[in-house]
């Protein structure tokens, strides 16, 4: 029999000392709890098999656990002797064996046609020779995107490339083509049902930084009491503002320390409608249950704009000719004016941005060469370099496209602006931590630098207005009097495009996150969905129970969700907190309350959700 992990898209990316264990229920449901109590047969101290997830229909419950290795004989004796359970291991026939899970490709036909559970088998599969590339359709649909609301899919490939689609994970809602979901779960097919939390009336929203109105509305349409402002806030006004809000937005001005999220009691979730997330501490967000979106590709195409055409007005001096022309000044000259065409880019961190500015700028005749921590296919002809000394060395622009981290600090400082070529250049549209601005100051007075843009301070004003000046970093005047350099208020993101791209694609994570407690694309917590409740579950209500990462948690959980069927469950852990999700069926109204106190009062809580 093959292994039901092949079809169930349960996660494989296990520790080595780990080791996993599907198991499928024989008989009619039985309830999860069973199972739990039975692994807690074993030492609690050492032996802890996390429920990894579970997927079910009405008949076949589907169990996947997680457990370590040196007590694999053991777990699985435990199994032979309930009598409920049949083993699927892959490679298993009749006997069961424990094997480490394959790596999950649900992109491979066969684990459809292996699958003992396929009741109606697609009739057609992707032609084993060449197929011309019009008609070519997508084998996955998408991934589920069962929001209340019906929002649409999301441009983000997070959901395509992290998360298995078809509400993977345990969640199953027919992504596949020629698999109704008819033949695993008649509640698929039903409509999804707009769930509210017990405990909260009104869910209060702050957008602040000027998020797009696209985002606005989609929060609001969900009823939600939205306040817009359109700058960031100062610390104390923020502290204030944020005492009251279950969700707050922000770009990238917004500081979300320590200090002012331990003052956002009701916070249960942060949009960022940005790429970067370094203004938020994510890891105190995480241990206050508190999960973090973001939008990272959204923008990555106007940044990667923006810098094609500094390297050309770099190039030509164009900033200054305008100036001059502006004052009156006709000043026609090409001696330190040069093509493109030929000369070599530098890009530093050859992520989404810095490997579209390569396309983009080695279509233009240049050559590329890029350095990264992590080794990374070259696009085009481009060539990764192995030190940050070599780039340097070579390139007659160099552009930074890394994110703001403890190693980006001051990677461009003296030493390294001389040991670039004598009349290169320099663009900084990352973060403004990344170059020292004094030294880029002196090295462009001094000649060795022929030029500068610059998008990006290490202290930029909250809003817009006359404050670009030396209270804001002493350095201004100095900056602002150099000749060939483009200073441009942090707006390598602010496009039309890309605003409200990034406007739809954080508002629904927050509407998902919030109607729903699905985590898919959140930046600081393990990534868990099921697929939604429908309106044939009336008295179906979802359990969000974010905890600490310890041993012991699911047994005392499904203690306590036990007195209910568990439908569907997942859980899954990122450092020292974990994400469990349950759908549990036949709840009374009034027992929500029993249900939720219980969950609050175990000492692993860091924040219960029930949504019904
Ligand atoms: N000016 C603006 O308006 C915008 C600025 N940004 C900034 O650009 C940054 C990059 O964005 P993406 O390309 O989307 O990020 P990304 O995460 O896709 O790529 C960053 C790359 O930098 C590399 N990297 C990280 N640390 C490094 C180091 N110490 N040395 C060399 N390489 C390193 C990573 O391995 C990765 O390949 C963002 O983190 C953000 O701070 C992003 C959007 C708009
Ligand atoms: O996306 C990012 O990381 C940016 O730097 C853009 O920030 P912004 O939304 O313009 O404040």
């Amino acid at each position: 029999m093959a292994s039901l992990n092949n079809f169930f898209s349960f996660d494989s990316d296990l520790d080595v000392n780990r080791r996993r264990v599907s198991a499928i229920s024989s008989s009619p449901p039985l309830l999860a709890s069973s199972i739990f109590r039975k692994s807690f047969t074993f030492s609690p101290r050492t032996f802890s098999p996390r429920v990894y997830s579970i997927a079910s229909d009405s008949a076949l419950p589907i169990f996947d656990y997680t457990y370590e290795d040196k007590f694999a004989e053991h777990f699985y004796d435990s199994f032979l002797l309930e009598q409920d359970f049949g083993l699927l291991s892959p490679g298993s026939e009749d006997t069961p064996t424990i094997n480490h899970t394959p790596p999950l490709n649900l992109y491979n036909p066969p684990y459809f046609n292996e699958n003992p559970l396929r009741a109606n088998p697609p009739t057609t599969y992707p032609s084993p020779t060449m197929t011309s590339a019009k008609d070519i359709k997508p084998r996955i649909a998408g991934p589920a995107r069962t929001v209340s609301n019906s929002l649409s899919l999301s441009t983000s490939p997070t959901f395509a490339f992290h998360s298995p689609p078809g509400g993977s994970r345990g969640s199953f809602s027919g992504g596949y083509p020629g698999v109704s979901g008819a033949s695993f779960s008649g509640s698929v097919s039903g409509a999804a049902k707009q769930l509210k939390p017990f405990d909260t009336k009104d869910i209060k929203v702050l957008l602040l930084e000027n998020v797009n109105l696209a985002g606005v509305e989609i929060l609001k349409n969900q009823g939600y009491q939205v306040e817009f402002l359109k700058s960031s806030l100062p610390e104390d006004e923020l502290i204030e503002k944020i005492r009251d809000v279950h969700v707050i937005g922000i770009r990238s001005k917004t500081k979300l320390t320590e200090r002012v999220l331990s003052y956002a009691k009701h916070l249960i979730v942060i949009g960022c409608f940005c790429i970067g997330t370094n203004q938020v501490d994510l890891q105190f967000a995480a241990s206050q249950g508190i999960a973090v979106f973001n939008s990272p590709f959204s923008n990555s195409r106007s940044v990667a704009e923006l810098t094609i055409g500094e390297i050309i007005a770099l190039a030509r001096q164009l900033g200054d000719r305008s100036n001059e022309l502006h004052n009156g000044t006709w000043n026609k000259v090409s001696k330190g004016c040069w093509e493109i065409r030929g000369k070599t880019l530098g890009i530093v961190g050859y992520g989404h941005i810095g490997s579209q500015l390569s396309v983009l700028a080695e279509s233009m005749g240049m050559s590329i060469i890029y350095y990264d921590i992590l080794n990374l296919m070259s696009l085009g002809t481009a060539r990764q370099v192995p030190t940050l000394d070599d780039l340097l060395a070579g390139a007659d622009f160099i552009s930074l496209h890394v994110p703001e981290t403890p190693e980006t600090k001051n990677m461009i400082d003296a030493k390294q602006l001389e040991q670039m070529k004598d009349g290169s250049y320099l663009l900084n549209n990352s973060r403004g931590s990344v170059v020292n601005i004094p030294a880029l100051i002196h090295a462009i007075k001094s000649g060795k630098i022929a030029g500068a843009a610059l998008d990006v301070y290490p202290n930029e004003p909250a809003g817009n207005g006359d404050y670009f000046t030396n209270d804001l970093n002493p350095w201004t005047d100095d900056l602002q009097n150099l000749k060939n350099i483009i200073l441009t208020p942090h707006i390598g993101g602010s496009t039309e495009e890309a605003q409200s791209a990034i406007g739809v694609e954080v508002s629904q994570s927050l509407v998902r996150y919030v109607n729903e407690g699905t985590t898919l694309g959140a930046v600081n917590m393990p990534e868990v969905n099921l697929r939604s409740l429908t309106l044939d579950e009336p008295n179906h209500v979802r359990v969000i129970y974010i905890h600490k990462n310890v041993p012991g948690v699911l047994g005392r959980v499904n203690a306590i969700l036990g007195d209910h069927n568990v439908d569907k469950q997942m859980t899954d852990s990122r450092g020292e907190v974990a994400y469990l999700m349950a759908d549990i069926s036949d709840v009374k109204e009034a027992e929500i309350k029993h249900l939720w106190q219980s969950l609050e009062d175990l000492s692993s809580r860091i924040r219960t959700r029930v949504l019904y």
